[in-house]
């Protein structure tokens, strides 16, 4: 049972495990670990048992046991883990305890809505410049930053120190602006725009699309309606979708 600190932060002791490669489930999990430790420190717990902290972060509590046992961490028997070194260890492995650099492309309404947004900076990241290709843009100011034009990326990014790129444009500009983060050094990028990018190997890329969101929920939706309003089918047991596609009938779709 151990619960070791990472070797950045000041007065600790013991092992110092290397920086773990994590299975990519396991990385999009940490931040929601991450974020119920917060609210379980504001909340004024200095331990937090296993099944505690899964039922914050809304999984399972034999998955978050193996998650962070790939930090080296396992809690103490009785006790649990303790919260204060949990949210260090973590913050270390995702690279937090630096402010990153955050540069935004393309301030229309999803842009604006993103750099007036609190939670980056909350979160250990600094929004650090502003860029937009429409001259009427330029120049505007969000929350003390000035909005500059995307042609002053590749300066700006090296004078800002920026790591990451989120691209808010249309989806038609989105490749070319990608092209611009890369050449500028950037080699993390947040794309909101509607569209697959190409980037360079060492280039990561995360898509965030909430109409695919949608579309996923929408399934489900789809998926409950049919076990409860599709007609028995008879002999076959399914139903025709369109394009030749077969939909289980109710029997089978209800496991009776
Ligand atoms: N991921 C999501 O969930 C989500 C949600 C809403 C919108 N979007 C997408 O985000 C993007 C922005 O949406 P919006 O509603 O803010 O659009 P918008 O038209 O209001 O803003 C786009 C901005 O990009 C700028 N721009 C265009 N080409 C540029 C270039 N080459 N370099 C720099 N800036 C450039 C425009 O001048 C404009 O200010 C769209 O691709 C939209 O589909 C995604």
């Amino acid at each position: 049972m151990s619960q070791h600190r990472h070797p950045g932060a000041p007065g600790r002791a013991g092992a110092v495990p290397a920086l773990p490669d994590l299975p990519e489930a396991t990385v999009a999990r940490l931040p929601e670990y991450l974020r119920a430790l917060h609210q379980l420190a504001e909340a004024g717990h200095e331990t937090i048992s296993s099944e505690g902290l899964a039922t914050a972060a809304g999984v399972n509590s034999a998955k978050l046991r193996k998650d962070l046992s790939h930090l080296g961490s396992y809690g103490t028997r009785g006790v649990g883990y303790d919260v204060a070194l949990l949210v260090d260890q973590i913050e270390f492995v995702l690279g937090l305890t630096q402010r990153r650099g955050v540069a935004l492309v393309g301030i229309g309404n999803l842009g604006h809505a993103l750099a007036g947004y609190a939670g980056f900076a909350s979160r250990g990241f600094r929004v650090a410049a502003l860029f937009d290709a429409d001259p009427a843009r330029v120049g505007e100011e969000i929350n003390g930053l000035i909005v500059r034009h995307v042609d002053e990326l590749p300066r700006a990014a090296v004078e800002e120190s920026i790591a990451i790129g989120v691209i808010a444009t249309p989806a038609a500009a989105a490749q070319r602006v990608a092209d611009q983060l890369v050449a500028a050094g950037v080699t993390s990028i947040l794309n909101f725009a509607p569209c697959v990018l190409s980037v360079p190997e060492g280039v990561d890329v995360r898509k965030v699309d909430l109409a695919i969101e949608l579309q996923i929920l929408s399934f489900h939706e789809h998926r409950k309606a049919s076990l409860t309003a599709l007609p028995a089918t008879g002999g076959a047991g399914f139903t025709a979708l369109p394009g030749g596609l077969a939909a289980p009938g109710t029997q089978e779709a209800v496991g009776t």
